[in-house]
């Protein structure tokens, strides 16, 4: 990928930028292709979610991405597309992280690139099962996508990035034109600021009964059985949550109450741009990988958080201290190494540890690994999922029975959902504590994982405490 540091402010500068594009016009021309323009630029800080709100509230079609670690105090948004693809069957990471290859290829990088966040970044979305599982399903199996535009909050300052097409029928001055109005809207955003509504929104949401809490209890109970006969030591069973609101949900509001609610987990939205957004706070990470530096979570085994000290210290004791929920702990993270180990990696793991949540804690297990070049991100997130904490052991059978108790689609749940950047960092979560919204209507996935031992009334009672992540942020 050309990278053309050094000019400032290009994005403030219309003659500049017009100089600029014309040259990569006449380039295009020349070489008979299209060109990827990519500038950033460093601006005032901005909030990237007040920055989604507002031009959410300009137009509701269009892709977007959100994605906010605030342990890491960085927040992204993504709006719109200047390239992008959709999979709807075969290989669909190999597809997507070609995908990235080719675009870079095209892509002539400009601006302030030494901040964090500057330069192309791609956002995407998998479905958890690689074909869809009803036609009706809105996500498909893959969606990514370069943005139009994408605005990045980190410690180090706020970067906005533009991306642009220019090929052999580019009309530039058009392209300008547009483009400077769409900034004027961004830095309106930032003057303006936004009141993000932290007060309920939604007081008289109902549930839809679809789908009876018995039809869970009782899928565990055969699975149990199945367990014990078969060749199956774990399976996650979901179960899912129908909603309706008076007025449509404000999912923007949704997002910053999860933020605040749940500062240690990653909150992310995406959108179809057919008006249905994912949404969720999850505290699982796939991987994460900074110059070529691996770093995945297992995370399975859970237990409320106590409402005093007293009780929490003796819930966390007796999390670590379960023989099975450390067997059903122990089964993703030996997956995980083995699934690393396949790829050439030699993971190291750290000891196990709990990581306490505002309403739930879990057993967690960091593991490492030093990343050879030629692993690229979706190569790994290919190998991980689904992993045991949100599929089971072996994965087929676990699926199949998944398929088969299952009565609704996961579509996104459970599901690997991050961004990849073009110096080959990126970072993944799995979509859990997560539910779709479209207009007034939500359905919220919450799941637990099952192994001999497990108890159909406690996997439901956990199921439940999981569920309470978007009651709360949706009310
Ligand atoms: C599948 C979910 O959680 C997973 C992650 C952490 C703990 C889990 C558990 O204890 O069952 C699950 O494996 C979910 O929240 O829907």
């Amino acid at each position: 990928m050309p990278v053309i540091p050094c000019r400032t402010n290009l994005l403030h500068n219309d003659r500049e930028l017009y100089q600029f594009l014309l040259d990569c016009h006449e380039q295009s021309l020349r070489q008979g292709r299209s060109f990827v323009v990519s500038v950033s630029q460093q601006i005032e800080s901005i909030d990237p979610l007040s920055a989604l709100q507002n031009i959410s509230s300009l137009s509701s079609s269009g892709l977007h991405f959100y994605w906010e670690n605030r342990k890491k105090k960085e927040a992204v948004v993504a709006i719109g597309s200047t390239k992008h693809l959709i999979v709807k069957r075969g290989n669909r990471f190999t597809k997507s992280q070609n995908f990235i290859q080719n675009c870079l290829d095209k892509t002539i990088a400009v601006g302030d690139l030494n901040l964090p966040w500057s330069g192309p970044h791609f956002f995407s979305g998998f479905t958890f099962f690689p074909t869809a599982q009803k036609n009706e399903s809105p996500f498909p199996p893959a969606t990514i996508f370069l943005p139009r535009f994408q605005i990045a909050r980190s410690p180090e300052g706020c970067v906005l990035v533009v991306n642009i097409t220019i090929d052999d029928r580019a009309n530039v001055e058009k392209i300008l034109e547009t483009l400077k109005k769409q900034i004027e809207t961004i830095d309106w955003s930032s003057k303006k600021g936004i009141d993000l509504e932290l007060t309920p929104s939604s007081p008289g949401i109902q549930p839809i009964p679809i789908r009876k809490t018995s039809e869970f209890t009782t899928a565990v109970t055969s699975v149990l059985k199945s367990i014990q006969t078969q060749r199956l030591s774990k399976i996650v069973l979901a179960h899912s949550l129908d909603v309706i609101s008076p007025v449509p949900f404000q999912w923007v509001n949704s997002l910053a109450r999860l933020r605040q609610i749940h500062p240690d987990c990653y909150i992310f939205s995406l959108s179809n741009g057919k008006g249905t957004s994912f949404i969720g706070a999850s505290p699982e990470r796939l991987i994460s990988i900074k110059n070529r530096y691996l770093l995945t979570d297992a995370l399975a085994g859970s237990s409320p958080r106590g409402k005093t000290e007293f009780e929490d210290d003796f819930f966390a004791n007796q999390l670590l201290n379960s023989e099975k929920e450390r067997r059903e702990h122990q089964a993703v993270s030996d997956f995980i190494c083995q699934r690393l180990r396949a790829l050439g990696l030699q993971p190291t793991r750290s000891p196990l540890q709990l990581l306490q949540l505002s309403n739930i804690q879990h057993l967690w297990t960091p593991i490492c690994a030093e990343l050879p070049a030629n692993v690229r991100p979706l190569d790994i997130v290919a190998k991980l999922h689904p992993t045991p904490a949100v599929a089971g052991v072996p994965t087929q059978i676990a699926c199949e029975k998944i398929r088969h108790y299952e009565t609704f689609d996961r579509s996104l749940y459970a599901a690997p959902l991050g961004w990849v950047d073009a110096r080959g960092n990126g970072e993944f979560i799995v979509g859990i504590r997560s539910a779709l919204i479209k207009g007034d209507r939500a359905r919220l996935y919450a799941g637990a994982g099952i192994v001999e031992g497990s108890n159909p009334d406690k996997e439901l009672a956990e199921v439940q405490l999981k569920l309470q992540t978007m009651l709360k942020a949706l009310i």
